[in-house]
């Protein structure tokens, strides 16, 4: 248990490491010609998932937060674990359909009642694959140019794994079907193919070039839908947070989000900076950006006037149903909260001190619990799920 005393947060911290950028970045660096440097790595759990999954393709030298990468021969028989990792499950299940040999990817914990299956079901249209309870087997085999539908309103990173098969292969289309959620995630994944050299184009359909090589060393930019955390803790105690390094532009908006709830912020080459309060509440779809609903809702938590976050029907499908668990957070704040037709109201401040929190197995609700408690005081229960994404971050709400 994390118990963390109520105060104002002041401090500079070093921006966390964008996970999905770690991710994608040691991906492509596999199915790139060439060389790849990646700087700037934290050793959370999911990173190593993709270090796992890319092992039996690439060689592959760790020094410090550096990894450096290059394709090799394939191994003729692949298994490793990607534990809870949805975006390494998805997109090795993908990867691995277009390289020749056996693979068994295995997942396990939050990520076993995940879902996997339209995935499963559209690869079955190109080769062989056998899903497990725990594991996927792959027969992979080199494929021509595919096309395929997608459901997109599930899981964006369905449209990541195909995208990446594309790209390391002679190319494809893929044409996702109904409500676009998550869609930030698929910029995300075309603009760090596009640095590797892919040709990617984005309207009805995504169509993908085949082709990627390593542009040298990339250096992966901070993540803001982890340190907003640390933005919302400074905020809500009167405090002031300066985050260092570089932004990633994916969960960027959250900054305007937060200025638009009356916060001040600054923002320039290398840093972001944090001040003043929360006076407003904010009406926002998030169904692009769902890592943003856990810092935005807490935020939310502080002021009187009532609060929409809108587009948040496909939270049920993450490490929890984060539906019930951010619910659950702003419940034991003494907050008024509910959910209706996808969107979550929000109406504070906290009525509640000294508050026991419950991360619920889930890294980014323990984030968002630890920093409510650091603004009314408080302890977490488990505080090991935070190692998913951002190990240090236990440092920083101390
Ligand atoms: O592609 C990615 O890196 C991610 C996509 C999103 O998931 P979904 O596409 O499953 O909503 C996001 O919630 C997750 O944290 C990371
Ligand atoms: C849902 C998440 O990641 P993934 O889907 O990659 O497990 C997350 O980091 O919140």
């Amino acid at each position: 248990m994390l118990c963390i005393e109520a105060g104002r947060l002041v401090g500079r911290f070093p921006l966390p490491p964008s996970k999905p950028y770690s991710q994608r970045l040691l991906l492509a660096s596999a199915l790139a010609e060439g060389e790849t440097v990646v700087r700037g790595l934290e050793w959370s759990d999911d990173v190593v998932a993709m270090v796992r999954a890319i092992q039996p393709i690439a060689s592959i030298t760790l020094r410090g937060g550096t990894a450096v990468v290059s394709k090799r021969e394939p191994d003729k028989y692949r298994a490793f674990n990607v534990m809870e990792s949805g975006f390494t499950l998805r997109t090795a299940v993908a990867v691995y359909a277009g390289i020749p040999g056996l693979t068994a990817v295995y997942f396990g914990g939050t990520l076993r009642g995940r879902p996997i299956d339209e995935l499963v079901e559209v690869l079955r249209r190109l080769v062989s694959v056998s899903k497990l309870p725990g594991a996927v087997v792959i027969e992979g085999r080199r494929l021509g140019r595919f096309r395929v539908e997608i459901k997109a309103d599930v899981s964006s990173q369905y449209i990541s794994g195909l995208m990446f098969l594309a790209a390391a292969g002679d190319g494809g289309v893929v044409v996702p079907k109904g409500e676009r959620k998550s869609w930030s995630f698929v910029e995300a994944t075309a603009d760090v193919l596009r640095l590797f050299g892919a040709e990617v184009s984005m309207g009805d359909e995504v169509v993908v070039e085949g082709g990627l090589r390593s542009p040298g060393t990339v250096d992966v930019p901070g993540d803001l839908s982890l340190a907003s955390f640390l933005l919302v803790a400074g905020l809500a105690t009167g405090g002031k947070v300066r985050l260092e390094g570089a932004v990633a532009k994916l969960d960027a908006v959250v900054l305007d989000i937060f200025k638009s709830m009356g916060a001040d912020i600054a923002y320039g080459d290398g840093y972001v900076e944090a001040w003043g309060g929360f006076t407003k509440g904010v009406d926002v779809d998030l169904g692009g950006n769902p890592d943003l609903v856990m810092p935005v809702a807490l935020a939310a938590a502080m002021v009187e006037e009532q609060s929409a976050i809108r587009g948040v029907e496909h939270l049920r499908f993450k490490e929890s149903d984060r539906v019930a668990t951010v619910l659950d957070v702003l419940w034991r704040l003494g907050v008024d909260a509910r959910y209706e037709g996808g969107v979550l109201y929000i109406k504070g401040p906290p009525r509640r001190r000294d508050v026991r929190f419950s991360s619920s197995g889930d890294h980014r609700i323990g984030l968002m619990a630890m920093a409510a408690a650091k603004a009314v005081g408080g302890c977490v229960d488990d505080i090991s799920p935070v190692a998913k994404s951002w190990p240090s971050a236990v440092l920083y709400f101390k």
